[in-house]
């Protein structure tokens, strides 16, 4: 089965190039100032031009309003938008018609009941991002490294694509895809060596183990 990866929070040109280099489908820009990988425009636009065709670039954007967002769009050349705040269905499908771009609605799952909103956000996104709810008071709505119990979207299935998140990294990536039945996986934290800091290797080790092609896992002190 071939799985899609999307490797987060990409901050270096170099990254780009490697996340193209190990067959990932997407690569990630965040747009969160709170974040240790948050991109100005500008830079994001530098990078975004270092992606190769066919690797889709998507801007993450946490409940950002409409002027921020036009400049994001009219600056950054992008495939989709991932919104990662508190956006309602309503909001989504308004930014849906507004860019005409794809849109990835991320939902926090710590329990069962968080499982409602991916029904409800699957009538107007185009994409589903089924990532862990961040604890209680975390600064960052996501990028914590932190996973959610599997079994509760063990064999789940919505009306549109969804992609699982939170805490995978390459030791457990080939494992939560065969728990999940996931078809495409995200990651930031879980391929850095340091908040913000990405490694190389440990993008190359994700997508091998993420896509079932798995040679070896760095192991970083
Ligand atoms: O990566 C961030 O800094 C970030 C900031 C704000 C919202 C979401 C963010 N990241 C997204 O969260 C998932 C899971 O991250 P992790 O692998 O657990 O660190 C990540 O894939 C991003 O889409």
């Amino acid at each position: 089965m071939d799985i899609r990866v999307k490797i987060c929070g990409l901050t270096q040109p170099e990254h780009v190039h490697a996340v193209a280099e190990a067959g990932a489908a997407y690569a990630g820009f965040v747009f969160f100032e709170k974040s240790p990988r948050h991109l100005t425009v500008e830079q994001a636009r530098d990078l975004a031009l270092e992606a190769p065709v066919g690797l889709a670039k998507v801007a993450l954007t946490v409940n950002a309003d409409d002027s921020y967002l036009d400049w994001i769009v009219e600056t950054v050349p992008l495939d989709m938008l991932q919104l990662h705040g508190s956006e309602s269905p309503e909001r989504v499908a308004e930014l849906r018609e507004r860019y005409g771009l794809p849109i990835m609605k991320a939902v926090g799952i710590a329990e069962e009941p968080d499982l409602a909103a991916l029904q409800e956000y699957s009538a107007v996104a185009d994409q589903l991002l089924v990532d862990a709810k961040p604890p209680k008071g975390a600064v960052l709505p996501g990028g914590n490294g932190l996973a959610f119990d599997w079994r509760l979207v063990n064999r789940k299935y919505w009306p549109c694509p969804w992609m699982l998140a939170g805490g995978l990294t390459p030791h457990n990536v080939a494992e939560a895809v065969r728990m999940t039945g996931a078809r495409q996986v995200d990651v930031s934290s879980g391929v850095e060596f340091a908040p913000g800091q990405k490694d190389a290797n440990l993008i190359r080790a994700f997508v091998e183990a993420a896509t079932g092609k798995q040679k070896d896992v760095p192991i970083l002190r």
